[in-house]
């Protein structure tokens, strides 16, 4: 059975949780407690093969480092990039953490659509307050050789199933052992990923 990383990356509050917590259980949850990095795991079928499923979900705090960056991005078989398009610094941020992916020439596509690094532009559902358009992000997609998509967890659950379900069968397909230099501590269940919910802080959006 394949095992398939992916780090879900990005600045503060972006909706990084959010989005993972609408694809692994269909429902958009508001309000998060995550002062702790922590892996989800889920078994899917991607064109019926059996694949398990890691996902990465750092907490923001713990990104601040450069070298932790690294371990994460060294660790996973693919990137989901994310930024808020209401919030130009969290663009700055996706921005920064492309180069870097690119830098250390990970997950560089044969093509374009095989790209195992996902721009994900959130909260479209607050495109009256944008301040990324969605050409810029398309811009620094092309630019990193990424996938581009515009979404929200609130909002969409099919889009958001089908962007992992592609990051899942791009990262099998290219699925090359890598050295993992340092595997992110702290695995949650889909029981205390659940127990989670309605937790902390928050400004409401
Ligand atoms: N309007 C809107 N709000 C969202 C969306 N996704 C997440 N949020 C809100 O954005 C805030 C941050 O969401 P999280 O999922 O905790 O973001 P995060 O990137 O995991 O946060 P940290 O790990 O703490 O940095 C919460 O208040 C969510 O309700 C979205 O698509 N639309």
């Amino acid at each position: 059975m394949n095992d398939i990383k992916v780090a879900v990356l990005g600045g503060e509050a972006v909706g990084k949780s959010a989005l993972i917590v609408r694809f692994l259980t269909r429902r958009f949850i508001g309000e998060y407690a995550s002062t702790t990095e922590c892996i989800y795991r889920k078994r899917l079928s991607i064109d019926g093969r059996q694949v398990n499923l890691e996902l990465y979900d750092p907490c923001s705090q713990s990104c601040d480092e450069k070298s932790t960056l690294n371990d994460q991005i060294h660790w996973a078989d693919g990137f989901v990039v994310v930024y808020d398009i209401s919030d130009r610094s969290s663009f700055l941020t996706a921005t920064a953490i492309i180069h870097l992916i690119r830098e250390l020439n990970l997950g560089t596509p044969k093509r374009d659509a095989d790209s195992v690094v996902f721009l994900v532009g959130n909260k479209q559902d607050l495109c009256h307050i944008r301040e990324v358009g969605r050409d810029e992000g398309q811009r620094l997609a092309a630019e990193g050789r990424c996938q581009f998509y515009e979404l929200s967890a609130a909002e969409h659950y099919q889009e958001v199933a089908l962007m992992f379900s592609k990051m899942v069968r791009n990262a099998s397909l290219g699925g090359k052992a890598k050295e993992r230099r340092r595997r992110p501590s702290g695995s949650k269940s889909m029981a205390k990923l659940i127990n989670n919910v309605f937790g902390k802080r928050r400004k409401s959006v």
